[in-house]
């Protein structure tokens, strides 16, 4: 549905060059909530902005929806932004028309006739659960709700694409959550290709199918939700996914360094999704009758699989160790020595 590659885009000249989006390749499928997620200045902004061509790329391919927008027309960008859809952070309503009429704008644009835009709003209220509330001016609606409205009027012309621009960032954890709910609603239903920008680890654990992290204008991991999640690769990513597990925690992250007591080896297990629901340590216990102590756990969620992280403390070292992180290895739980334990 969507790729980029070797996208490149450059501001400024001389000393002064920034380039914001640095030779990046992705590819979202058709169907996918895709988040890509990076500090402020990583170049998110502007990747979003290639993606529905508000600025040209000075290399590199784009295409979206069939369409090449790296050599399209002017023309023929303006009737591809129709099947773009996009929401802002500051929802970018008209003041002064009511949401009924907001979301009849973009249909206005499209050239829609009046019945079937009187049509269409209605239907489009009720997606996006707005009843009641079409005579209403934005200023006295809730953010939440606003969002809303931003969301019916994105999805107005029927959209092959909807690009999210922190598109909650500007909204409570709770009105986040109502939000992020209704997007993932809305994919499910309608089989709508979503992309967001962020720059919260929330946002795309709760939502996202795939992820691509950010950082000075490349892409420096990119994969599915759950798997970057249980094993990031790049600092950036690490530091993302440790401010959303702290904050899950109530008593704060674990410190392995400040666990004490712990006598042997003392390890950290990852395990995702089914993996959870197995008694593969109860196994391992009874397979290398080992007294396998558990000294710390939790289990996070995103879109579509839980992730298991425990610390276990283990009375063994080199071919012994060995053994046992080979059998966790085949069973797809990934180990990794946090202290002691020489392994052979
Ligand atoms: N029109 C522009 N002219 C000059 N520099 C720009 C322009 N747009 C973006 N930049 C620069 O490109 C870099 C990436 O900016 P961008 O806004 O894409 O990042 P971001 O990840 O979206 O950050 P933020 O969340 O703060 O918007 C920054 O250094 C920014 O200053």
């Amino acid at each position: 549905m969507i790729s980029l590659n070797r996208a490149t885009k450059s501001f400024g000249q001389g000393d002064a060059r920034i380039t914001a989006v640095d030779h990046v390749d992705l590819s979202v499928e058709r169907g996918q909530i895709f988040g890509v997620i990076g500090h402020s200045g990583a170049g998110k902004s502007t990747l979003i902005r290639l993606l529905n061509g508000l600025e040209r790329a000075d290399s590199g391919e784009i295409s979206v929806a069939g369409l090449d927008l790296s050599h399209a027309s002017e023309a023929a960008l303006r009737k591809a932004r129709l099947k773009i859809g996009m929401i802002f952070q500051h929802f970018n309503l008209l003041w002064s028309r009511t949401v009924a009429q907001n979301i009849a704008f973009a249909l206005e644009i499209a050239g829609v006739d009046r019945a079937t835009t009187k049509a269409r709003v209605t239907e489009l209220v009720g997606l996006v659960g707005l009843e009641g509330r079409e005579d209403a001016y934005p200023s006295q609606l809730s953010g939440g709700q606003k969002q809303r409205v931003g969301i019916a009027r994105a999805l107005a012309n029927h959209p092959d694409v909807l690009l999210c621009d922190e598109a909650t960032s500007a909204l409570d954890p709770e009105t986040t959550d109502a939000i992020l709910d209704l997007l993932s609603d809305i994919n499910r239903r309608l089989g709508l290709t979503i992309v967001l920008i962020t720059h919260e680890m929330h946002v795309v654990r709760r939502i996202c199918d795939q992820v691509a992290v950010m950082e000075a204008g490349k892409v420096v991991e990119t994969g599915p939700a759950k798997a970057v999640f249980a094993q990031p690769q790049a600092e950036v990513t690490k530091r993302f996914v440790r401010q959303i597990t702290s904050a899950d925690t109530v008593d704060g992250a674990f410190d392995p360094a400040l666990a004490g007591g712990v006598e042997g080896t003392l390890i950290k297990l990852i395990y995702v999704g089914p993996l959870a629901r197995q008694p593969v340590l109860a196994d391992a216990i009874r397979q290398f009758d080992l007294p396998i102590n558990i000294v710390h756990g939790r289990v996070s969620r995103t879109r579509d699989a839980a992730i298991g992280e425990l610390y276990v403390e283990v009375p063994a070292e080199g071919a012994a160790l060995d053994a046992l992180l080979a059998y966790l290895a085949e069973r797809d739980i990934v180990s990794e020595i946090v202290r002691g334990g020489a392994q052979s």
